[in-house]
């Protein structure tokens, strides 16, 4: 079918007068997809469905990349920071549903990524902005889910969505734009599909080891506590690690080696850094047996910090069991408390899977608390040099409250 793109654009120029002080700046003010010819409406009719397993069938509109996906339904409340929920990728084999309701406002930029690529298997929003204005846009968000081969879907009541994930828990659904297949097909589809005991982590993790130096650009950078350079030598396993995880990590002047998340045990501590990262990574941690492995035989020989992923696969090392909870946390305005100093922190975070701290063995504390519902944010074992935090420190997106370089001193110096 033939495709014609209406765009009008007016400079602020045009809008403002020559005072604008911005009169090189463009603001796309209208930019419509829509199929033409053969009286064809000038407006996108609904093109998608998304059939949830219980059977619930919503209609929705499409943009990015066309075709037929699976994949776990979760729900973000961030306000800000779509770019960065996308190239997370810890969220490979789900899709993000926003309920913030107005998405693409600030289009894609080039500083933001998380990771090199999309791992999620889709974008699910109420309203796409028609309009994309910020100094940093590079491109709008459509375009950029269309190039890497994401789908979305738009005009879809977020909020029923919402409602029925926290009423019945996360459930699997399938988005297809293909008209040739039926509702039934598709039910079946997401029915026959799980989440639930698959390696997520082996399709995002780096493929042989590399340094990591950039640190957080000095406009962005809010702690005045940077350290000199090298001053911990950390070797970060990369179970799908966000590239703002080690930003962070070099500000606070750590030399980085990352390893894949296969890398033996006994070559890290061949390297015989000062402490070791366990990242955040995708679904389930019962799944990665090898990287628990992994985990036993690296603790106790040297500091070690777990992130999400990282901290279940530690509860697990140490004995403890993981549990799926019922529709987990996704957003950046959870309540933490640190149990230790009673200080609340608004805190990012992205899991669906927990460590039950009942089945922890004698000397591990539970350090912080989520205060929805009280389930376990952070552990520390000082009879074996660990701490780890169920939820990002580093945010991307998120404010900046559990940012602080204590937790390295911690690691690398009291214990
Ligand atoms: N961000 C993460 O590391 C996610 C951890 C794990 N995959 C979960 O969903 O619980």
């Amino acid at each position: 079918m033939a495709t014609k793109t209406f765009s009008f654009t007016l400079s602020l120029n045009d809008l403002f007068g020559s005072k604008s002080p911005q009169t090189a700046s463009k603001v796309s003010l209208f930019s419509v997809k829509c199929s033409a010819g053969n009286g064809e409406r000038p407006w996108k009719n609904s093109d998608a469905r998304l059939v949830l397993e219980d059977g619930s069938i919503w209609k929705a509109k499409s943009f990015g990349a066309s075709g037929t996906q699976v994949g776990e339904v979760v729900f973000n409340t961030s306000l800000t920071g779509y770019q960065e929920i996308l190239t997370d990728p810890s969220y490979a084999g789900q899709f993000v549903l926003m309920t913030n309701p107005h998405i693409g406002n600030t289009g894609i930029n080039f500083d933001d990524e998380e990771s090199a690529q999309c791992f999620l298997s889709g974008l699910v929003i109420r309203s796409l902005s028609i309009s994309t204005s910020n100094w940093r846009c590079e491109k709008d968000l459509g375009d950029y889910l269309a190039e890497r081969n994401v789908m979305g879907i738009y005009d879809v009541d977020t909020r029923a969505i919402t409602r029925r994930l926290r009423e019945d828990g996360s459930l699997i659904g399938v988005l297809s734009t293909d008209n040739s297949k039926t509702d039934e097909e598709l039910l079946q589809m997401s029915k026959s599909w799980d989440i639930v005991g698959i390696d997520l982590i082996s399709g995002v993790s780096c493929k042989s080891p590399f340094e990591w130096v950039d640190r957080t650009k000095d406009e962005w950078e809010f702690s005045s506590s940077e350290g000199p350079r090298d001053t911990f030598h950390v070797v970060a396993y990369d179970f799908g690690i966000k590239h703002n995880i080690l930003r962070r990590l070099a500000s606070y002047g750590c030399k980085i080696t990352v390893v894949p998340s296969t890398w033996p045990a006994s070559e890290t501590l061949k390297l015989n850094p000062d402490g070791v990262l366990f990242s955040n990574g995708p679904g389930d941690p019962s799944a990665v047996p090898y990287a628990v492995e992994t985990v036993k035989d690296i603790i106790g020989k040297v500091p070690v910090f777990g992130i999400c992923m990282g901290h279940q696969l530690l509860g697990q090392a140490l004995g403890g069991t993981t549990y799926k909870m019922k529709f987990g946390h996704h957003g950046g305005n959870h309540p933490v408390r640190n149990l230790r100093t009673g200080r609340v922190e608004i805190s990012s975070q992205n899991h669906n899977y927990a460590v039950d701290p009942a089945t922890l063995p004698e000397g591990v504390e539970v350090t912080h608390i989520n205060l929805n519902d009280s389930s376990c944010a952070g552990l520390a074992f000082p009879a074996r040099k660990i701490v780890s935090l169920q939820y990002h420190p580093e945010a991307s997106p998120g404010p900046h409250d559990s940012d602080n370089g204590e937790r390295l001193q911690t690691c690398s110096t009291v214990y």
